[in-house]
């Protein structure tokens, strides 16, 4: 059996002359949570809908479990489960009729059993048969989780789910996830704006920048890169002497970010030791801080 889950090359989709993805490239293997990770309007809905079929690409080659999706869209979207808009419940139903009425409609019926199994997964027991209508944002997003799992998919493909919860709520669907991949042997791939959320949960991940896919592999590696940027802060009339230290140092860039603070790039293994040249040399540290630069990129990116 293939690893690929999904491979999308050269993706592009046009809503009419604007160019909402131009060039987005992405492996995703089994097992993998895979973070899609870009600021508002970058193109990773897009890039999903056109992933789940739900619109067609202008150009590019989408394949999904080693299968291209145009050819194989029924075979494909069987073992998919996806939430892309907020989910839509009844309102006056319990949870357990909304699933119950969701899985008949979708023509394979699922027993009370297994209902109420997928409702203890996702957190909601002794909510079963409680209206709709009384659940917070985290227990809908979470009974939309619930009714992707229902038909037993491999693939589950979810549009920021974190965005509008509480900080408890953020907590619960990052532990979901991570419980899809680790006890049910899930592949996920979800959309967010946060870096730090991708890199808590995700083991690979994409970046999406006006419709182009601008960094993307193994989260670790993206973010431990040999070279590291710290920001030493010291006091005023220290500055130039703590500068003329650390950039004696190889292939150390060096520069003064404010009055009493630098930033150095160098190798991470240096970090120790500079630290101690200063304070020998009688440069008193206030802070120093590691800042990687992906997440720099990543803010950059953010404020262009
Ligand atoms: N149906 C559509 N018609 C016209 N423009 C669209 C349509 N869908 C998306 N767009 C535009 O395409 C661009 C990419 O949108 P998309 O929703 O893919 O971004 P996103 O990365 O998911 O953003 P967000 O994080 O805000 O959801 C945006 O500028 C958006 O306005």
């Amino acid at each position: 059996m293939s690893d690929s889950i999904i491979s999308i090359q050269h993706l592009a989709k046009n809503f009419g002359s604007f160019q909402a993805v131009r060039d987005v490239n992405i492996q995703v293997n089994r097992g993998d949570v895979y973070g899609f990770l870009g600021p508002n309007g970058a193109g990773k809905s897009t890039t999903m809908r056109c992933m789940l079929s739900l619109i067609k690409p202008d150009a590019g080659d989408i394949s999904l479990f080693g299968l291209p999706l145009a050819s194989n869209r029924t075979q494909i979207l069987r073992r998919v489960g996806s939430l892309i808009e907020k989910p839509d419940f009844y309102k006056f139903l319990s949870a357990y009729r909304n699933l119950d009425l969701f899985s008949r409609i979708s023509g394979a019926p699922s027993t009370k059993k297994e209902i109420y199994n997928m409702l203890e997964f996702v957190g909601l027991e002794g909510r079963e048969k409680d209206q709709v209508g009384g659940f917070s944002h985290g227990m809908r997003q979470r009974l939309g989780i619930a009714q992707t799992l229902l038909h037993n998919p491999d693939l589950i493909v979810l549009d920021e789910p974190t965005t509008g919860l509480d900080p408890q709520g953020i907590i619960d669907m990052r532990n979901l996830i991570l419980r899809l991949k680790n006890e049910q042997q899930k592949t996920i791939v979800f959309s967010s704006h946060n870096l730090s959320e991708v890199e808590i949960i995700c083991n690979r991940m994409v970046i999406i920048h006006q419709g182009k896919s601008v960094v993307e592999g193994n989260v670790k590696e993206l973010l431990n890169e040999e070279d590291q940027i710290i920001r030493i802060q010291t006091q005023e009339d220290a500055i130039s002497k703590g500068m003329s230290i650390v950039e004696k140092y190889p292939n150390a860039q060096v520069k003064k970010i404010g009055s009493d603070t630098i930033e150095v790039t160098l190798q991470k293994e240096l970090i120790p030791e500079v630290n101690r040249q200063l304070i020998e040399a009688g440069v008193p540290i206030f802070s120093i801080e590691s800042k990687r630069k992906l997440e720099d990129y990543f803010i950059n990116l953010l404020a262009s």
